[in-house]
């Protein structure tokens, strides 16, 4: 669309504001589409070497102008967002922040803010106020409704009205927090519901298994750790290696996702069956509440039966229609997310306000598990009886232990190849995947808005 023709959602008074993107990948390009979309004048760049392609890219926005460096973004822009790799903010903050225009405000995209806000703090002139943001999303989900968090960390009330103003357009459910109130809950949702995902990946790896081809993974539940395990294995490895390896708060809880997974793990294995049962039904308790006095709402998060249709499988062991033909399953790690929320005295529901998509269908499909008569105690009984998911179980325990240790070690670069090297088995899957989940994410949205 030429920038002539768009209706402006500016502010008369903010006519000549300029919004400042420093980092033009997924992230900056998805604000400078849609903020320049809604007749917000945007000065952006990336790396000196991606200039001309930026320029090839924006040359039909009339409201986009691409700049070399952040140095120019820094100098003309009255609001700078750093939408940078979270391990790189301080490198490119110390290399630009000292150019920031006087007055300007300040913000960063980053998943993590403690080391955004360190940055911002040593390398900022005084004059420079902060407000920080990061979408709770990626950048192919449409912003409307989905959380906004905003950080008025160091501003005037005037700048975190202009702030507001520019995001006005997005259409998302702003959040006012703290950067450790952020942490904390960004830890809680994301990190270690991540830490859940990749173990599964690296567990599907190692026994060389396409999950969606064989006759064990159907069902509901089977196809939302399917689906949002190659969502997360489709993305750049540095997301999610930033928000787990730099958030001082995630290493307590993949730490104790892995102990969790490990400890139920031997239950199952030694088939101490009452134990095991004493355990997740006292996991139980805590998160979901007491028999009669549940923290879980009348209506459930959402709908197995909605999510049975969402199989890459199909072609082979199983029709898309055979959800019946499910199998059951001890569903390790959702039992091991339950008890590492008990064990940490987390409760998933308080952090609802600053969800992600995937998050939200986690907890879903973990409440879908807890709340339905029988299915625990069948999951149980699995987990004790029946061999059928050992060797993976084994795996899966095995790569919770490694994020685990590979996080508290601070160790990107193994992050990286263990990432990686599953991201490349899995590869040939991931646009299939990417339909195939984005269907599934706006079903499962649509049908919790009813
Ligand atoms: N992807 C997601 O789902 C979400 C990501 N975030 C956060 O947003 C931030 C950006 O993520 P995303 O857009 O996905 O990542 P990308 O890797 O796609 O984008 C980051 C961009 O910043 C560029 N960059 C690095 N250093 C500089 C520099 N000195 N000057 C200018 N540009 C630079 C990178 O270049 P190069 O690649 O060459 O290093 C890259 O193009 C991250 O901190 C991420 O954690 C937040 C919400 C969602
Ligand atoms: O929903 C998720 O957890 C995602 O995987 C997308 C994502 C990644 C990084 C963020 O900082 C926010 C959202």
């Amino acid at each position: 669309m030429a920038s002539e023709s768009r209706t402006t959602a500016v502010p008369p008074e903010m006519a000549n504001f300029v919004v400042g993107l420093i980092g033009m990948g997924d992230m900056g390009k998805m604000y400078a589409r849609r903020l320049s979309d809604a007749g917000w004048r945007i000065m952006a760049c990336d790396k000196e070497d991606k200039y001309e392609g930026l320029v090839d890219e924006f040359a039909q926005n009339s409201n986009v102008q691409i700049l070399r460096n952040g140095h120019l973004v820094s100098r003309a822009s009255n609001y700078i967002i750093y939408s940078v790799e979270a391990a790189s903010i301080g490198r490119v903050v110390a290399q630009f922040g000292p150019s920031t225009r006087l007055g300007a405000i300040v913000g960063g995209q980053t998943s993590c803010k403690d080391p955004e806000i360190k940055a911002f703090e040593e390398h900022l002139p005084s004059d420079v106020d902060i407000v920080s943001c990061h979408s709770l999303h990626g950048p192919g989900v449409d912003p409307a409704g989905q959380p906004l968090v905003l950080i008025k960390h160091r501003a005037s009330d005037e700048s975190l009205a202009k702030v507001e103003a520019v995001f006005r357009c997005l259409k998302s459910k702003v959040v006012h927090l703290t950067a450790r109130e952020h942490d904390r809950i960004t830890a809680d949702t994301q990190a270690v519901t991540h830490a859940a995902f990749l173990s599964m990946g690296k567990a599907w790896h190692a026994t060389t298994q396409f999950p969606w081809e064989g006759a064990r993974y159907v069902g509901g539940i089977e196809n939302v750790k399917i689906n949002l395990m190659l969502r997360i294995y489709a993305q750049k490895w540095h997301v999610y290696a930033g928000l787990a390896i730099l958030n001082p708060e995630a290493h307590k809880q993949i730490n104790q996702f892995a102990r969790s997974t490990t400890e139920l793990y031997y239950l199952m294995l030694e088939g101490r069956h009452d134990e095991l049962r004493d355990r997740v039904y006292a996991a139980k308790e805590k998160v979901f509440g007491a028999e009669g006095s549940p923290k879980w709402a009348t209506k459930p998060l959402l709908q197995e039966a909605v999510l049975c249709q969402f199989t890459l499988g199909g072609s082979k062991a199983q029709p898309p229609s055979a959800a019946n033909s499910k199998k059951p399953n001890n569903h390790l790690s959702l039992l091991a997310m339950v008890d590492c929320w008990s064990a940490l005295g987390i409760v998933p529901f308080d952090h609802m306000i600053c969800s992600t998509p995937l998050f939200r269908l986690w907890l879903g499909v973990t409440e879908h598990l807890f709340r339905t008569p029988g299915l625990l105690d069948e999951c149980i009984r699995v987990g004790v009886d029946d061999n059928t998911f050992r060797r993976d179980d084994l795996q899966f325990t095995i790569a919770a232990c490694g994020w685990a240790e590979c996080v508290s070690l601070r160790q990107f670069d193994t992050w990286r190849e263990r990432f990686e090297v599953t991201q490349r088995f899995f590869e040939d899957r991931f646009e299939a995947a990417k339909e195939v989940g984005n269907a599934m994410i706006k079903a499962v949205l649509a049908s919790s808005e009813e």
